[in-house]
């Protein structure tokens, strides 16, 4: 039986992540990178499938839990008959290894406590031989080694495919485990000090956290999200992936999972707004530089997403071992979405070139070449239909939010232009793109009878992404079309607390699956900014609180939320949703380093 979606706590050293339970089981971790296979896979499937649990002897969920504030360290404590016991969990910033260091700590009275460690390489399929090597112990199973030591040593043995352990902690007494993966024809990496990785950690997150300039109300989950789209950043590369998890399921028992261990554009240009808005240029700049460097070669070869390092092929296969998350099949390893065209990537990635220059970042003379060649192919392919912004399976169409992100292309190429007259390019040319497209969606991705922007052109169907048409500059947020197309999408796929569905699934095949899924968080987010734009701020503070109070215990957001079961669904914790919270709560209460001073 599954831990729901929300008991998990991410840590992560920025190459990778797992997730920790309540349980204090940490029932997900891929090594050595996030896109890598699962060491630990019970997250979607069994204890079987590999985990690691560090828990009093006999307990089960955790009394109370917490990140240490402003950093990912993590600490755990659960009160038993017998006394109090904290485990604090981290990842330390890699050197040449990844370490995951759990620090079991008593607290009060005397508890024995007990490790179960079950790993199982190649996503929960292979069981590694384990032995003892100077005093620690080793797996070795193919490519993959992992190392296991505990300062001091702890009475140990193996039993059923796992290595058991139990000691007693009293007040004020340690005992760390240090689990380090290597590639096994490499020797073992040099053991950390594991008192100093702490120390550095906390430090380290703190005086990251401390450059955010967000000083207005719900500070902390602001600063949780920040911190959580900083470790979904792959540090070698600056590419950031949309979750760190494949297949949790936005319908439980459905067939909607998904891989998310890649970077998409869409994902990362709305994740980079997100950081600058934020102050973080460094990240930002790190991340355009991965841009340009993904995206480089011909422009009709423009890939909706990409591996960490900008990797192209990412094909879809299924883990049919695996059982899935509650039943939740097929768990699906890579991204068949990777083969799409989505032609409003295209907006996302010159708007967030024109976002970067705008916030002072130096433009590279070969990134205007790049834009401008990837303009020459949009001006040829924006009339045809694409599989739009939630990549459906079912077939093309002529995509409102597709064009209006085309429109964005043009529009910030001309405004680029307009203001940097030094830079090759014709304004003109780019001017009547942006009035053809702007014309052309206005006539047919607008219906005058009900007075809203539609899914696609000629269709009754409704899109919460049209919801971004004020945000992108498309239409003053006070145009009565706007106005119109607000209170449809709220009428047709909101719920009675105010979130909002992406789309609609009822009896309608546009994504081509079967099912239905939650409503969708970053939609949800977008209709508060929309809201506030248009001067309804109050009920914008409204959504927007009822959306903060949908984080877990440790501030986090998965993809999507069940309003009737009350829980979160899909891939977790989820850029996209991180990426509303930020970016709403600045246009809400907060300052903007991009136009401040
Ligand atoms: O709904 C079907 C599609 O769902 C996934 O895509 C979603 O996640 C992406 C990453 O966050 C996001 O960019 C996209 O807008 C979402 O619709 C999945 O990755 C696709 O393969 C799938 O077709």
């Amino acid at each position: 039986m599954q831990r729901p979606i929300e008991d998990y706590a991410l840590i992560g050293d920025h190459q990778t992540a797992a997730l920790v339970a309540r349980t204090g089981s940490i029932d997900w971790l891929c090594l050595p990178r996030f896109d890598s296979a699962a060491c630990f896979a019970a997250l979607l499937g069994e204890d079987e499938h590999g985990h690691w649990r560090i828990a009093p002897k006999g307990a089960d969920t955790c009394s109370r839990r917490a990140y240490r504030p402003d950093t990912l360290v993590l600490d755990t404590e659960w009160d038993t008959p017998d006394g109090t016991v904290r485990v604090t969990d981290f990842m330390p910033q890699r050197d040449r290894a990844p370490d995951l260091v759990r620090v079991v700590e008593g607290v009060e009275g005397e508890v024995t406590v007990r490790s179960t460690l079950r790993l199982r390489f190649d996503y929960g399929s292979v069981v590694p031989w384990m032995r003892r090597s100077h005093g620690h112990r080793v797996a070795v199973a193919g490519p993959d080694a992992v190392w296991l030591r505990t300062e001091p040593d702890v009475r140990d043995w193996g039993h059923a495919r796992a290595t058991h352990a139990e000691f007693t902690v009293r007040a004020g007494e340690r005992v760390t485990f240090v689990l380090t993966w290597h590639p096994s024809h490499e020797p073992r990496p040099p053991l950390i000090d594991t008192e100093r990785a702490l120390r550095e950690s906390v430090d380290d997150w703190r005086a990251w956290a401390a450059r955010c300039p967000y000083e207005g109300p719900h500070r902390d989950a602001v600063v949780r999200s920040l911190i959580t789209l900083k470790a979904l950043t792959y540090a070698p590369t600056g590419g950031i992936v949309a979750a760190p998890t494949t297949s949790l399921p936005e319908e439980i028992g459905g067939v909607r999972n998904w891989d998310y261990r890649f970077c998409w554009l869409r994902d990362s240009t709305l994740t980079l707004g997100a950081l600058l808005t934020a102050g973080y240029r460094e990240e930002a700049g790190a991340w355009r530089d991965w841009l340009l460097r993904a995206v480089a070669g011909d422009p009709a070869d423009l890939q909706v997403m990409y591996g960490l390092g900008g990797e192209r092929r990412l094909p879809e296969s299924e883990a049919g071992w695996l059982p899935g998350y509650a039943d939740s099949v097929p768990v699906r390893l890579g991204n068949a979405a990777v083969c799409q065209h989505q032609l409003d990537v295209y907006g996302e990635v010159v708007d967030s070139l024109w976002l970067a220059r705008q916030s002072g970042m130096a433009t590279r003379p070969h990134g205007w070449r790049m834009q401008l060649a990837l303009m020459e192919f949009l001006r040829k392919v924006w009339r045809e239909p694409d599989e739009g912004l939630w990549e459906v399976r079912g077939p093309r169409r002529q995509f409102v939010h597709s064009k209006v992100m085309a429109w964005v292309a043009a529009d910030r190429t001309v405004r680029t232009l307009e203001e940097r007259p030094e830079l090759e390019g014709d304004a003109d040319r780019w001017r009547r793109l942006r009035d053809e497209i702007h014309d052309e969606v206005c006539a047919r991705g607008y219906d005058a009878d009900r007075g809203t922007f539609t899914q696609s052109y000629g269709s009754t169907e409704l899109d919460a992404a049209v919801l971004l048409i004020p945000r992108v500059g498309f239409l003053p947020p006070d145009d009565p079309r706007v106005l119109g197309t607000i209170d449809a999408v709220r009428e047709d796929l909101g719920t009675h607390e105010g979130f909002v569905r992406r789309y609609s699934t009822d009896g309608c095949t546009v994504d081509g699956l079967p099912g239905h899924e939650g409503v969708f968080l970053a939609c949800s987010f977008w209709l508060a900014d929309a809201l506030h734009l248009s001067g309804r701020t109050k009920e914008a503070r409204a959504l927007f609180e009822r959306l903060l109070a949908l984080c877990n215990d440790v501030g986090l957001l998965a993809e999507e939320y069940d309003a009737v079961e009350r829980r979160q669904l899909g891939n977790f914790p989820q850029a996209f949703s991180h990426v509303g919270l930020v970016t709403t709560a600045f246009s809400l209460f907060g300052p903007d380093p991009r136009t401040a001073g």
